[in-house]
């Protein structure tokens, strides 16, 4: 296992939302949670890249233990985060955005931005068209693509994702897909929160359902799919 979780409980303040989840995801796999609004998905996210620290359990990320590490400690790990909202600075071009993207590595003897940029500029081709506009210009599907080229740019081992196709039109929506589908086929590991559930399993390998804060089923993306409980319970008709 990549990353793996045992019985990890976390929430903020009093509330806990989080109520011990387990959960891996292995080498190379696309995996994606989904469940009920509120369910606690974000909150496991934000658990694992270390903006929420986990009150109880374990988080493994390649064997070491990660769990309450602050979030540029767990980015040097090698796991990069895309937030819902607000990930990306509008007032700044997309290079620049890129730039911000790279400071965890700064000094870092591995890395050189000239050629992850190129790396990047090769994944997504639109921002390097548009290096020099102000990101905030963009379309939202151009948007999600310089957050996620922001978190590419450190050659991540894991990416995780929260809700990358939210608030966008269906062809948008497909290109979002398609593009992590790309990322993961290059060998970059993904774990993503998805509401448009059919169409993120129907590209996973694994899916995770959360509610309540537990994690209540588990499959391939086809085993999910094919569920007539998960079916009638989480994926409704979209
Ligand atoms: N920063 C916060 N402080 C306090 N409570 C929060 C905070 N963020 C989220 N919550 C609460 O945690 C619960 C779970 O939220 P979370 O965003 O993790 O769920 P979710 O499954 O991602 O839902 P959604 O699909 O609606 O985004 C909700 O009741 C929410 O109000």
């Amino acid at each position: 296992m990549l990353l793996e979780l045992e019985n990890v409980v976390s929430g903020y303040g009093d509330a806990i939302i989080v109520h011990g989840v387990d959960m891996g995801v292995e080498d190379g796999e696309m995996v994606t949670i989904i469940g009920p609004n509120g369910a606690g998905k974000s909150t496991l996210l934000k658990t694992i890249v270390g903006v929420v620290q986990p009150r109880e359990g374990a988080i493994r990320f390649d064997g070491t233990d990660i769990a309450g590490l602050p979030p540029e400690k767990i980015v040097k790990h090698g796991i990069c985060y895309v937030r819902q909202n607000d990930n990306i600075f509008p007032n700044l071009s997309v290079m620049e955005n890129l730039k911000m993207g790279a400071w965890p590595a700064e000094g870092e003897d591995w890395f050189d931005f000239g050629d992850r940029l190129e790396e990047v500029y090769q994944q997504f081709p639109i921002l390097e068209e548009r290096a020099d506009q102000r990101a905030g210009s963009l379309s939202g599907g151009q948007q999600q693509m310089v957050a996620m080229g922001t978190a590419m740019i450190l050659d991540p081992d894991l990416l995780v994702l929260d809700e990358p196709s939210a608030g966008l039109a269906p062809k948008l929506v497909e290109e979002v897909f398609e593009k992590i589908v790309e990322i993961n086929d290059a060998g970059t590991t993904t774990l993503m929160v998805e509401q448009n559930a059919r169409a993120a399993l129907e590209r996973s390998d694994r899916g995770i359902v959360l509610d309540m804060g537990e994690n209540e089923f588990e499959g391939t993306g086809g085993e999910l799919l094919d569920s007539d409980e998960v079916a009638e319970l989480y994926l409704g008709t979209d």
